[in-house]
């Protein structure tokens, strides 16, 4: 890779600012799983070993309003990471002000320190002004203040051109100070990039999850390389109702209605939809379920794919020699509701001759669920990120990393 990594830089003595990404499951103030943490422990261990001191960013959520922050603290990850690395890790739970800018400068070298959720900063005094998610330069500028270089490890958020990435990147270079990638980018990089270059074919891809807007962009491009392009999870209910299916309470993205047609008239039968849901009347596990064909009856929400869409998926992924899986089958963290998910993760891990990636923090919870991650040929921290890589787009939080 022709950038800068962590292990060009002089770290000893120095405040090194690191850009992780955090967003992990977590349920009642206890982490689910953690492979995004584990996956940055190896740039952090580097970083205190050769004498740095490690001071940590993340976002965790969205936040949206001043109700949102305390459900969104970084606190548990923080406890999390100090088990996991078996060593203090200091939580500031501010990002920004003396009481930050103090610890960072009382840190020993070898320290580690996690700074508040970055997108505290999207709410300011009630406003959702998304200081962090609008990138605003004086923000990333402040951060920047703080330290004497940057690593970006955060693969799972280099989609993202906020200020906790591309600003603190862009106002380190301005003051001429390093910006590096960490291994985990290092690493994810190397390998997204060559998944899907010429690919063995026929080469599937899976299509899933709630982030519908973000992601329905991707389809029109994968339409170019992929074979087949299943649909799955939240995303699907957008595809019914631009087919004119009744789509009850389900997840829809109003605006993307147009979108999914054009998507639909242009990949014609290279999209495999659903054939059935699981739809209750409540977004609760102990909801009463039901399977239903095609039509979301008025009052019920669809939460999975039913038992006829998990064959169908599976006839189509039998021959696949190439998979690319991100975004669950359906709301796998409700147990009522996993069958999609779990079923298509243990189908992939039993793939034979087939190269399977996995993307996404909550697609890479659920195979880790299964305990599949090891029969897959990559598992990725990125979902929106991984899938952006593939389309051949450059990744801000890439971009404004320092090249060699
Ligand atoms: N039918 C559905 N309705 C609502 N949410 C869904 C549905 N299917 C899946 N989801 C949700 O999608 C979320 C994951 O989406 P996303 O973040 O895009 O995936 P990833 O993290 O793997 O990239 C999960 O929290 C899951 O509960
Ligand atoms: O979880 C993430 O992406 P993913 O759900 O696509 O895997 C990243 O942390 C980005 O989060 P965001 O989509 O709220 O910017
Ligand atoms: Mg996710």
């Amino acid at each position: 890779m022709a950038k800068t990594t962590v292990s060009d830089l002089d770290l000893n003595g120095k405040k090194v600012l690191m850009r992780v990404d955090f967003n992990v499951p977590i349920k009642d103030g206890v982490v689910g799983d953690t492979s995004r943490i584990v996956g940055a422990i190896p740039t952090i261990k580097y970083v205190i070993e050769h004498g740095g001191k490690a001071v940590l960013f993340s976002h965790l959520g969205r936040i949206k309003s001043e109700d949102d922050k305390e459900g969104l603290s970084l606190r548990p990850v923080a406890e999390k990471l100090s088990e996991l690395i078996n060593k203090p890790v200091t939580f500031v739970p501010e990002t920004e002000g003396k009481k930050l800018e103090d610890s960072v400068n009382d840190m020993n070298n070898g320290d580690i320190l996690l700074v508040q959720n970055t997108r505290y900063e999207d709410v300011v005094d009630g406003e959702n002004i998304k200081r962090e998610s609008k990138n605003d330069p004086k923000l990333g500028k402040y951060w920047a203040s703080l330290g004497d270089c940057f690593v970006n490890d955060a693969f799972g958020t280099a989609h993202r051109e906020h200020a906790s990435n591309v600003g603190i990147a862009r106002a380190m270079e301005a003051n001429n100070k390093p910006v590096a990638a960490g291994f985990l980018m290092e690493k994810e990089i190397k390998f997204i990039g060559g998944a899907v270059n010429d690919p063995k074919r026929p080469f599937v891809a899976i299509l899933g999850g709630a982030k519908v807007s973000d992601k329905i962009g991707v389809i029109d491009n994968l339409l170019g390389k992929a074979d087949k392009i299943i649909i799955g999870g939240g995303m699907t209910y957008t595809f019914y109702a631009a087919k004119g299916y009744s789509i009850g309470n389900s997840l829809v993205e109003k605006d993307k209605i147009d979108t999914a047609k054009e998507i639909l008239q242009k990949g014609g039968d290279k999209i495999v939809l659903p054939i059935d849901s699981v739809v209750a009347p409540e977004f609760k596990n102990d909801a009463p379920t039901e399977v239903v064909g095609e039509d979301i009856p008025d009052g019920q929400m669809a939460l999975d794919i039913g038992p006829k869409s998990i064959k169908l998926f599976e006839d189509v992924l039998r021959d696949a020699k190439t998979v690319v899986w991100n975004g669950p089958m359906g709301v796998f963290e409700m147990s009522n509701f996993a069958e999609g998910t779990l079923s298509v993760g243990r189908f992939l891990g039993d793939l034979k001759d087939a190269t399977t990636v996995v993307g996404g923090g909550d697609s890479t919870a659920a195979v880790n669920q299964l305990g599949v991650a090891d029969k897959l040929s990559h598992v990725s921290t990125g979902g929106g990120a991984s899938l952006e890589y593939m389309e051949g787009k450059t990744l801000p939080g890439i971009a404004s990393i320092t090249d060699k």
